[in-house]
C-alpha cells in the first residue's frame, strides 16, 4: 500500500559534471541538518572512493552514509538505488529513527534522467520515497569547456544534468569575471528557463599548488560578485520535481531504456531482462528515437552566441514564482498586491493539492503512454567515448616538490583532458596529517584533512584521475617516482634558495645533480585496479 505523498521520504538528487562541487554542497547541506536525520548515498565513479571521507563527518552517524562503488548509478546501477535505500532503511530501523532527507549523489558523469524514472518504474520505491528535487551543480569557471564537449551529434551529460535540473546552483563564481559569469548565466539559461538559479562560492580554495601559493597573491577574479548562500529551506523539501518539466526536456524519459528497469515488483528486486535488439535499437537512435530534447546542435549555437534567443527565467517573464517563491516579496503569494492573509493560505493549500493532482494524472498519462508506446531506449546515447578513471594507491610518503612538479607537467601538458584528479595524500615530514588534493582540470587545491588518519589506518597515497585517454602506467610510473625513497650512502639533500627545487650533492666526490640517485629496490609498491562496471558507461 502506498504512503500518501507527504509521508514519503523525501530525496534530493545531487547533480553536476565532475569536480562542480557536488560533495561540497552536501557538506553545506549537512552542515545545516540541525537535529534532522539525513542520509546521503554516494557513488563515485572513480576507482577509488575518496568522498566518503570527506561527507561522514557532517553525519550523525557513520551509518547514515552508503556508497554504490561499483560504477556510474545512471547506467548500471539503478537497482543499486534500491539496494542502498534498503540498506539505509534497515540501519535506521535498528536505530529506530526515520529520515528525514535523502541525498543521492550521482557521479559527475551521470546522465540524472534514468536516475530519476528509477523514483517512479520501481514499485518499492516509488511506494516509500518521492523525488523532491533534482540539484545541479554548474561550475562558473569551467561550464563552457565541459558543454563544448557535446559534438558529434550525442548528447553529453553536462547538458542533461543542467536540462534536469529544478534547481542549479551556479557555483565557484569566486573564479570568474563579472563579464565570465553573465555568459555562464547566459549558457545556463539557454539549457533551461524554469529553474531557480543559485549563484554560489561554497568553497574558497584559493591556493593553487602544493607549496601553497596563493593564486600569486592577486585577489580572486570574482571577489566582487554578489554570493548568495542558500539555506535549508531553499534546497530541501521544496518538492519542486515535475514530471511533467522532465517530460518537456525528454519526451522519452518514462520509457524503459535499460534492463534494470523494475516496474512491477513490490520489494524493488529486479525483472527480467527486457533488453531491445541492438539492430532495433540503432534503427531507432537513427530515427532520433529517445533523443533528449536538448541536443547538440542546440547548445552549440548557444555557444556560438550566448544570450542568443535566451530567455530570463521566470522573474522577466512575469511568469510564476519558482519553489523559493522568489518572483513575490516576503509574505506575498504574488496572485494579489500586499501581503497575504488567511485566505490565501487556503487559496495556496488548494492550489498545492491542484498541482499534486496534475501531478499524479500526468505521471499516470505518461506511465500509460510508455505501456502503449513501444520502448526506445536512450542507452548509449553518451558521448563518453575514451573516459575512464585510473586509481593508484602508493603505499609511502611523498616528497612534496616532486608531487607539485609532477601535477604541474601532467596539468599544464593534458588538462583539458583530465577532468578530475582527487585523493588523500602522505607527506614526507608531515606524515601525521592526512592531505586531501583536489584538482579540476588545472585548479588545484590542496591542504589538510578536516579529520586525520584514522586510528589503525596507514597513511597512504590514494588519487584517482578522471578524464579522457588517460595513459595509466604513464600516471602510476609518475606518482611511484614522487615517492620518497631514502639517498644512496654518501649523499645528501639540498634545496635551491630561489625556487627550492631540491638537489643532491654527493659528499665523496662533491658531485650535483637535481636527479635524485635512487638506491637498488627502493621503489614503493603500487596497487592498480581495474574499474570493471566503468565500462557499462562508455
Ligand atoms: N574556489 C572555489 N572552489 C570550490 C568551490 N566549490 C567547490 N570548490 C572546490 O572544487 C573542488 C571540487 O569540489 P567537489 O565538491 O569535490 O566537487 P564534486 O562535484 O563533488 O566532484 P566529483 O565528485 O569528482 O564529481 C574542491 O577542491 C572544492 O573545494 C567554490 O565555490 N569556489
Amino acid at each position: 500500500m502506498p504512503k500518501p505523498e507527504s509521508e514519503k521520504t523525501p530525496v534530493t538528487l545531487v547533480t553536476g559534471f565532475l569536480g562542480a562541487g557536488k560533495t561540497t554542497l552536501l557538506n553545506h547541506i549537512l552542515k545545516q541538518k540541525g537535529g534532522r536525520h539525513v542520509a546521503v548515498i554516494e557513488n563515485e565513479v572513480g576507482e577509488i572512493n575518496i568522498d566518503n571521507s570527506l561527507v561522514v563527518e557532517n553525519l550523525l552517524s557513520k551509518e547514515d552514509l552508503v556508497s554504490m562503488d561499483r560504477g556510474c548509478v545512471c547506467c548500471s546501477l539503478r537497482n543499486d538505488i534500491v539496494g542502498a535505500l534498503r540498506e539505509l532503511q534497515g540501519r535506521a530501523g535498528k536505530r529506530g529513527i526515520a529520515y528525514d532527507a535523502i541525498l543521492l549523489e550521482t557521479t559527475g558523469l551521470a546522465d540524472p534522467a534514468p536516475v530519476a524514472f528509477t523514483f517512479f518504474a520501481n514499485s518499492w520505491i516509488s511506494a516509500n520515497y518521492r523525488l523532491d528535487s533534482i540539484l545541479c551543480l554548474v561550475d562558473a569557471q569551467h561550464l563552457r569547456r565541459h558543454l563544448e564537449d557535446a559534438g558529434g551529434g550525442d548528447v553529453n551529460e553536462a547538458v542533461n544534468q543542467i536540462a534536469f535540473a529544478d534547481i542549479i546552483l551556479l557555483n565557484k563564481i569566486d573564479l570568474v569575471t563579472p563579464e565570465e559569469l553573465q555568459a555562464a548565466r547566459d549558457l545556463v539559461r539557454s539549457i533551461n528557463v524554469t529553474a531557480d538559479v543559485i549563484e554560489v562560492s561554497l568553497a574558497n580554495c584559493e591556493c593553487d599548488d602544493l607549496e601553497g601559493h596563493a593564486q600569486d597573491g592577486k585577489a580572486l577574479p570574482g571577489a566582487a560578485n554578489h554570493v548568495e548562500q542558500p539555506g535549508w529551506d531553499r534546497l530541501m523539501g521544496i518538492n519542486s520535481f515535475s514530471i511533467e518539466r522532465a517530460l518537456q526536456v525528454d519526451p522519452y524519459f518514462m520509457d524503459s531504456d535499460s534492463e534494470n528497469e523494475d516496474n512491477g515488483s513490490e520489494d524493488g528486486s529486479p525483472s527480467p531482462s527486457k533488453q531491445q535488439p541492438e539492430a532495433e535499437q540503432q534503427q531507432q537512435q537513427q530515427q532520433g528515437g529517445g533523443l533528449p530534447a536538448i541536443n547538440a546542435a542546440q547548445v552549440a549555437a548557444n555557444l556560438a552566441a550566448p544570450g542568443k534567443g535566451t530567455k530570463r527565467g521566470r522573474e522577466e517573464e512575469g511568469g510564476a514564482a519558482g519553489p523559493s517563491g522568489a518572483a513575490a516579496g516576503v509574505g506575498e503569494c504574488g496572485t494579489h498586491p500586499g501581503p497575504c492573509n488567511d485566505a490565501c493560505q487556503s487559496l495556496e493549500a488548494d492550489e498545492q493539492l491542484l498541482k499534486q493532482k496534475q501531478m499524479q494524472a500526468a505521471a499516470q498519462a505518461a506511465v500509460a503512454a510508455a505501456q502503449r508506446q513501444p520502448k526506445r531506449r536512450r542507452k548509449k546515447l553518451h558521448d563518453l567515448s575514451g573516459v575512464g578513471s585510473v586509481g593508484i594507491t602508493a603505499r609511502g610518503a611523498l616528497d612534496k616538490y616532486r608531487f607539485n612538479m609532477f601535477m604541474r607537467d601532467l596539468l599544464g601538458e593534458k588538462a583539458r583532458d583530465i577532468f578530475r584528479s582527487k585523493g588523500v595524500l602522505c607527506i614526507k615530514g608531515q606524515e601525521a596529517t592526512k592531505f586531501v588534493f583536489q584538482g579540476v582540470h588545472e585548479t588545484i587545491c590542496f591542504g589538510p584533512a578536516a579529520t586525520g588518519w584514522a586510528a589503525g589506518e596507514a597513511p597512504v597515497n590514494q588519487i584517482v584521475f578522471i578524464g579522457r585517454d588517460l595513459n595509466r602506467r604513464e600516471l602510476a610510473e609518475g606518482l611511484r617516482s614522487c615517492v620518497w625513497t631514502p639517498l644512496p650512502e654518501g649523499w645528501a639533500e639540498h634545496h635551491d634558495a630561489h625556487t627550492n627545487r631540491p638537489y643532491y650533492v654527493n659528499s665523496a666526490t662533491g658531485a650535483k645533480q637535481w636527479e635524485r640517485p635512487q638506491t637498488a629496490c627502493a621503489l614503493p609498491y603500487i596497487t592498480q585496479s581495474l574499474h570493471p562496471t566503468l565500462t557499462t558507461c562508455l
